[in-house]
């Protein structure tokens, strides 16, 4: 069985994904050897077998052992000790969440349901790094994927309603304090039918400006009742990283653009924070080649893969199915919101969901795990 590290188990992704592992029985299939940067020596996790402790997540003598390294520990983390193990001469698998290596020309942005053939291509030819895709990236391909598949997709664009989990555990923790924060300031005023709803609405902005440095620490502004139409650093040119790895991205999974020898697919839009937990939403609209029948593209994306769930473009439907709270914690990613835009034939409307811990960063990692292990 393959002797496989795994570093940053205990993190928020990296809970997600071991959840994930024992679901789908990963650990039958391998032999885990658990990392930490901060309890080396300690108790590793039930899911051990014969590596009952804890090893040092920046030994580098430890990792080398091991066949396949499987890390959620971000990216300092990889900065760190990537090439430090690669200089160490390790010949092994190297399969991250962190956004550090993704770009780099022998790493694969994993997201198997949609580019298996350029995992598979790489792997014949000797790749050995196997990347997760950006949350907004990779759920967006699973949602509408199937029309770049198709050759269909001119260009997109994005608007995102990016969930607090993007930012880490402490920016969830920090959107609750404010929600209630918020919430008890206003409280009498809202148990009490009678009293002003604009007097309500006034104490609630007064509380949102004054929130304390503390409650508004990780987003640096209030996201309670607000929103944040900035995510990642700012390039510079007006454009936020969040926003650049729209394009990116997607068209480095598809093995499109500079690298691949074609053009790249012509992506772009806003990214904004919300206050929603773990799902990242999006409003998508694309310029098609042609005019295909609205029919046609639902059939496309419905069987595109076994995830994905046409919602119908209806009311009851939408609200039912089409939301965060129906998708956090599931592999679901609805599509819905179906239509020709006012624009002319070949312009589509769409929306869609994922639970960016899942399919937007633990999920495609196991999976690349098994493709190793299978392979
Ligand atoms: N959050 C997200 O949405 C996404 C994150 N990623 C990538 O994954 C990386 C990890 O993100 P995330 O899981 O949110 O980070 P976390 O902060 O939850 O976990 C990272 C590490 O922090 C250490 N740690 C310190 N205190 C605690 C604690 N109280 N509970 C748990 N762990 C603790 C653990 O290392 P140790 O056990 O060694 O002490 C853990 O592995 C990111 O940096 C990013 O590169 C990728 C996609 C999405
Ligand atoms: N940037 C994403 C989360 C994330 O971790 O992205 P990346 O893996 O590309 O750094 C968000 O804030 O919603």
């Amino acid at each position: 069985m393959a002797l496989t590290g795994l570093v940053g188990w205990r993190g928020m992704v990296g809970s997600v994904l071991m959840d994930r592992m024992r679901a789908e029985g990963d650990f039958d299939h391998i032999e885990p050897v658990f990392f930490s940067t901060s309890n080396a020596g300690g108790a590793a996790p039930s899911m051990a077998k014969n590596e009952t402790k804890l090893q040092d997540a920046y030994d580098i003598e430890a990792l080398k052992r091991c066949e396949i390294i499987v890390t959620a520990q971000g990216g300092d983390y990889t900065t760190e000790v990537y090439p430090k193990l690669r200089a160490a001469g390790w010949k092994g698998h190297w399969i991250d969440a962190a956004s550090t290596l993704r770009m780099k020309d022998d790493a694969v942005i994993v997201l198997d349901p949609v580019n298996l053939p350029v995992i598979k291509n790489a792997l014949a030819s000797g790749g050995r790094n196997w990347i997760g895709g950006n949350c907004t990236v990779s759920c967006m391909l699973m949602g509408v994927g199937a029309l770049y598949k198709a050759g269909l997709v001119e260009w997109m664009s994005t608007q995102t309603y990016q969930a607090a989990s993007g930012g880490g555990a402490q920016h969830m923790r920090e959107l609750l304090t404010q929600f209630g924060t918020l919430n008890a300031s206003v409280k009498p005023l809202l148990d009490d039918p009678k009293s002003a709803i604009l007097e309500i609405d006034r104490l609630l902005v007064e509380k949102q400006r004054a929130l304390s440095a503390d409650e508004t620490q990780h987003f640096g502004v209030p996201l309670g009742g607000s929103l944040i139409p900035w995510i990642d650093k700012d390039l510079g040119n007006g454009v936020s990283k969040e926003e650049w790895k729209g394009m990116a991205e997607t068209n480095k999974i598809l093995g499109q653009g500079e690298g691949f020898g074609s053009a790249a697919i012509p992506v772009d839009g806003f990214c904004v924070r919300i206050g929603a937990m773990r799902c990242h939403s999006q409003a998508l609209t694309f310029k098609l080649k042609k005019d295909v029948p609205l029919a046609d593209l639902e059939q496309l994306i419905a069987n595109d893969n076994a995830w994905v769930k046409l919602v119908p473009n209806n009311r009851e439907a939408t609200l039912r199915d089409l939301t965060p709270v129906a998708t956090t914690g599931t592999l679901t990613i609805p599509v819905g919101r179906l239509r020709k835009m006012a624009m002319g034939p070949e312009y589509v409307g769409a929306f869609t969901i994922g639970d960016q811990l899942l399919w937007g960063a633990a999920e495609p990692l196991r999976r690349m795990l098994r493709i190793l292990l299978e392979a």
